[in-house]
């Protein structure tokens, strides 16, 4: 059945909340100044990054997957759901600026990032509290709890990596994998901080212990890092997943499936820095390699979304809703504490979501 606007009071729209990416190639230099603006990024990296897009011509594929998220979604959920992007068209002024004329006055925020960190999490709360700055009459906003260790999104997951390991040797690894982040930004990651790799770690132990439980096979399982960026002196979490698979091969690994846990769909990390990339380098060392689908429009991870927007309508309205959860780190929390996930070279500023002392 899908959400109808007494189980979702009280509110009144959702808003679907994402990075943004080019659509054609006059897009990518535009679009990376957006996205790098202020950070202190080398233009070799800015370069290099630039010629990924080029080379699927110059459209990144994000948007069309929040797109056919969006229609995904609108099956499930009655209410006006409104889209808007931190660094790209359809940008989030303009989104807020639709909502408040469209007389939203509470709207959910559904972020397509699943982990804490500063990327993940505050830096999308920041943009909104600078969009509606700038926006008279913004709705309010509450945004849903980071949901990498619900069910949904692992059962995704857990499906996929079997997928993927139906297709390699016997006995093959797996690589989980996600976006590296400076040390410094993980270690102020989450309430207590390390909650960058402590949940990417979670989520990757529920699924080699769910694929066990299935087949009872152990495997070598471990989790690695794709697209650093940022000058070379700055230490990123690592190992970087193309070294990762020389390791793998070195030490005799039949195969590998590759597991991008750190993304809810295929965004160009997934296409290119592991599809394109890490293909070629196992290519290369002869390792067969499998990358494991992405949640995208998975039935598991579309209803998930739609029940975390009926989790939060209900806890909003004071009542004590189930908040399904597996690993050993537990639901998140609704509300980010003013302190967690700072940012690394200047203190917190206000967010336009509710933030908890
Ligand atoms: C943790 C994290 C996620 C996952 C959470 C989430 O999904 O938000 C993520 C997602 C994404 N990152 C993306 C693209 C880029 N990220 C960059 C740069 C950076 N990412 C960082 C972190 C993350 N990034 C960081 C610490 C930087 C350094 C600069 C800075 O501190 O901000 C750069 C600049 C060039 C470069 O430096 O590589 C680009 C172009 C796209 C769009 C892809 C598409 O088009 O499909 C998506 C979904
Ligand atoms: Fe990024």
């Amino acid at each position: 059945m899908p959400v109808g606007t007494t189980d979702a009071a009280p509110y009144d729209a959702v808003l679907l909340l994402s990075f943004g990416g080019p659509e054609k190639p006059e897009d990518v230099l535009p679009f990376l100044q957006n996205v790098t603006r202020g950070r202190g990024i080398p233009d070799e990296r800015l370069k290099e990054v630039g010629e990924h897009y080029y080379s699927f011509g110059g459209k990144s594929p994000i948007n069309d997957q929040n797109r056919a998220l969006l229609a995904a979604l609108r099956e499930e959920i009655e209410l006006p759901i409104y889209w808007g992007n931190r660094n790209w068209a359809p940008y989030l002024t303009d989104t807020l600026r639709e909502m408040a004329a469209d007389g939203i006055r509470r709207a959910v925020v559904i972020v397509t990032a699943a982990y804490p960190s500063y990327s993940g999490c505050r830096q999308y709360r920041e943009n909104l509290e600078d969009a509606a700055r700038d926006v008279p009459n913004a709705p309010r906003l509450d945004k849903l709890r980071h949901y990498a260790n619900h069910p949904g999104f692992v059962g995704s997951f857990v499906e996929a990596t079997a997928d993927a390991l139906s297709t390699l040797p016997e006995g093959s690894a797996i690589a989980y994998v996600t976006h590296s982040i400076p040390n410094a930004m993980n270690d102020t990651s989450g309430p207590d901080g390390n909650g960058y790799v402590d949940w990417h770690l979670d989520v990757a132990a529920e699924i080699d212990a769910e694929l066990e439980r299935r087949t009872g096979q152990t495997r070598r399982t471990d989790l690695v890092y794709c697209s650093r960026s940022g000058p070379p002196q700055v230490p990123w979490l690592e190992p970087d997943v193309n070294d990762h698979l020389e390791a793998l091969a070195a030490d005799g690994a039949p195969g590998v499936a590759v597991v991008p846990i750190g993304f809810v769909s295929d965004h160009m990390e997934v296409i290119y820095d592991l599809d394109t990339e890490a293909a070629a380098t196992a290519e290369k060392l002869r390792l067969p390699m499998a990358r494991a689908a992405t949640p995208g429009t998975d039935e598991r991870f579309v209803t998930m979304l739609r029940d975390l927007v009926l989790e939060r309508a209900a806890a909003e309205r004071g009542e004590q809703p189930d908040r399904p959860c597996v690993g050993k780190l537990g639901a998140a929390w609704d509300d980010c504490r003013h302190d967690c996930c700072p940012p690394l070279r200047r203190p917190a500023r206000p967010s336009a979501v509710k933030e908890s002392a």
